[in-house]
């Protein structure tokens, strides 16, 4: 109870548009309290998509333990060294899995190559990362660090050992993955009852799980990087391209969003919480009835000479890569009112990411 009062203060502090509609009690659409629990809290998602683009969850259905676990493993991943996470490059849109190290991905809203690469030299965003994706779609090998074997050093020197992870990495993150994933379904249901929509509507285009669990690390940096440049930032403006995206952020806080007025706003770190925003294709998909919130990771709001590292991990949720998807029934009155054409997910997705590499 302290800690649900401590959240909404913090939401509302951190000066967004709707605070008490923005932090949501998922438990409620999981396992409803009431007869209306469920009904009002897919009202409640959808009316933070359509309107601020994005929603806090609280009492999701993801263990804290394992939230730990995940991040102890992100932290292990990033320190090795660079020649064993350089072994991993990220190396193609189409299969989007591997790790870029800092600088290499330029998120803009920019579409044209040309202005990202002259963006990407000015003020390279400060950041590395891991994409993972679903572990069995054919051609398109996730990209994993050696683990150590289980009984340790049999034959191995120590400069070998420093190039390999703590056994159990692959493991524990594509349990992760798979969590996320269910509940990617389930915020998704909750999006369709919102809209009127049978509740499993979205589960055909979901089941597949083409999803991209990515690994955020925003090395310790001194405030004179951001003074000696004012267009730093850990990471550039940008919309998220998918459905939705569930981001789990630590305390350490600089994460913004543009609210509808034009200002960029913190998404104050809550402990326990997602931040959930919805993504281009949903909002696509929902002939924009519901937003893409633009959104960046800037110098944390805290008076420090250096700042420490930051982590954060965000599961970009899509759909089916095989998908066609048609605007969404109930978002237009005539065929004139759909702004967009149908569009294969995949094909989508791929021209998106090619355009930030
Ligand atoms: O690190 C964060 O908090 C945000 C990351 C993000 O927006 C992204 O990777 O798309
Ligand atoms: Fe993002």
């Amino acid at each position: 109870m302290a800690a649900a009062v401590a959240a909404d203060a913090a939401v509302a502090e951190s000066g967004l548009v709707i605070p008490d509609r923005q932090l949501i009690d998922f438990s409620e659409f999981l396992h409803p309290s009431s007869p209306h629990g469920r009904r009002a809290t897919a009202d409640a998602i959808l009316h933070g998509f359509q309107t601020a683009g994005f929603v806090y969850l609280k009492n999701h259905p993801i263990p804290a333990a394992t939230l730990q676990t995940a991040f102890a493993r992100s932290a292990d991943f990033f320190a090795l060294p660079d020649e064993a996470k350089r072994a991993l490059a990220w190396d193609s849109p189409v299969a989007n899995r591997g790790y870029s190290s800092l600088g290499r991905e330029k998120v803009t809203q920019l579409a044209d190559a040309a202005a990202v690469d002259a963006l990407r030299t000015a003020a390279p965003d400060l950041k590395e990362s891991l994409e993972i994706g679903r572990d069995d779609e054919a051609g398109h090998p996730n990209k994993w660090p050696r683990e150590q074997a289980q009984d340790q050093d049999q034959g191995q020197d120590q400069d070998q050992q420093k190039q390999q992870i703590r056994a159990g990495f692959h493991a524990d993150m594509m349990r992760f993955f798979h969590l996320c994933r269910r509940l990617h379904l389930d915020v998704m249901r909750a999006v369709a009852l919102g809209m009127g929509l049978d509740e499993e509507f979205f589960d055909p285009f979901l089941h597949v799980g083409d999803n991209t669990l990515r690994l955020l690390h925003y090395p310790g940096v001194k405030a004179d990087v951001f003074r000696a440049n004012p267009g730093q930032v850990r990471a550039g403006e940008h919309s998220d391209y998918g459905s939705i995206t569930l981001l789990f952020q630590d305390s350490r806080g600089g994460l913004q969003v543009r609210s509808p007025t034009g200002h960029f706003v913190d998404a104050t770190p809550i402990p326990g919480t997602i931040v959930v925003n919805a993504g281009d294709l949903l909002a696509r998909w929902s002939n924009d009835t519901i937003k893409s919130t633009i959104h960046r990771v800037v110098e944390p709001p805290r008076d420090e000479e250096e700042h420490p590292p930051r982590y954060s991990i965000a599961y970009f949720c899509n759909a089916n890569f095989a998908s066609n998807v048609d605007t969404l029934p109930g978002t237009y009155a005539s065929e004139s009112d759909k702004k967009y054409e149908q569009i294969n997910v995949g094909q989508y997705l791929a021209q998106r990411l090619a355009a930030t590499y």
